[in-house]
């Protein structure tokens, strides 16, 4: 059975708690103890409060599920102490620098990271973008002003130009466009809107490339206990866990 130490005991944290098949939490770590303890009261697993500490538990994969910060501070040392580590707060790879400096730290721990698919389907396929030209990338994001944190009576456009910049303005809303132009390393454009008569988070993807044209949209209901997170995102992290030792091993 794969042990598993979350990081981060919010929204994800306690999907990714509530639904273990196919591994077991065994330590969590959050900076709010009350979200850590709560969900050792629901698992059995050991609830940290200091990093340090929870780095040394005994566990094979840590599963951030935090923030874009939480992967700053704390990515680099989750590989050296010898744990692969999931990053859902992708966002943080938008830094290249910081990017090539954890790449490199895993290969001489030979350690992996995992991206997993969040809250789009398809981020495998557009891998094929570091094989084959793709000619250009526009993510359209919909989210209600709740979700953005704004205050806006009609449809209105809160951001358009590169991912890398529309991250740093909505770090807790757009990690979707960095796993995008990770997996395609390609660059990507992103037009994110609030409106106010939706309640959903809509992600809509334009590909054109030598393979043809990608149009696809996915309407995702919000999860239990953060509406800018779509429920999506945590069934994504609890699928790439249920396959991480499979022999079998499905899409791009
Ligand atoms: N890749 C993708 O497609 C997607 C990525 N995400 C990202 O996944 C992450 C988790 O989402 P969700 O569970 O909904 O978020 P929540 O805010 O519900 O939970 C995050 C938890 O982690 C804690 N936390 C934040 N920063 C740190 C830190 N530096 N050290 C320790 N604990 C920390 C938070 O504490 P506090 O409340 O004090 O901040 C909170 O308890 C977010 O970064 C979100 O943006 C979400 C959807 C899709
Ligand atoms: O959950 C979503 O729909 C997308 C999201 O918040 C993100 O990419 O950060």
């Amino acid at each position: 059975m794969v042990r598993i130490g979350l990081l981060g005991c919010g929204n994800v944290g306690k999907i990714i708690a509530t639904h273990q098949e196919g591994f077991q939490v065994v330590g969590v770590f959050d900076q709010l103890h009350e979200h850590a303890a709560s969900l050792s009261e629901l698992t059995g697993a050991k609830p940290y409060s200091d990093f340090n500490e929870f780095i040394t538990a005994d566990f094979d994969i840590c599963v951030e599920a935090a923030s874009i910060v939480a992967v700053r501070a704390y990515a680099l040392k989750i590989i050296e102490h010898g744990k692969d580590l999931v990053i859902l707060s992708v966002g943080a790879l938008a830094d290249d620098a910081f990017r090539e400096d954890l790449i490199s730290v895993a290969k001489e721990n030979r350690k992996r990271i995992h991206i997993p698919s969040g809250a789009i389907m398809g981020l495998d396929n557009l891998k094929i973008g570091q094989i084959s030209h793709i000619e250009s990338i526009l993510l359209r994001t919909t989210k209600s002003p709740e979700s953005l944190k704004m205050n806006v009576s009609t449809r209105t456009l809160a951001f358009k130009g590169k991912a890398k910049d529309c991250i740093k303005l909505f770090p807790k809303n757009i990690n979707v466009s960095v796993a995008i132009a990770l997996a395609s390393t390609h660059e990507v454009q992103v037009e994110l809107w609030a409106d106010p008569d939706v309640d959903k988070n809509i992600h809509e993807i334009f590909v054109k490339g030598e393979f043809g044209e990608l149009y696809s949209k996915i309407t995702n209901l919000p999860s239990p206990d953060n509406p800018a997170t779509s429920y999506l995102a945590a069934l994504s992290v609890l699928s790439l866990l249920k396959n991480i030792n499979s022999p079998l091993v499905i899409g791009a």
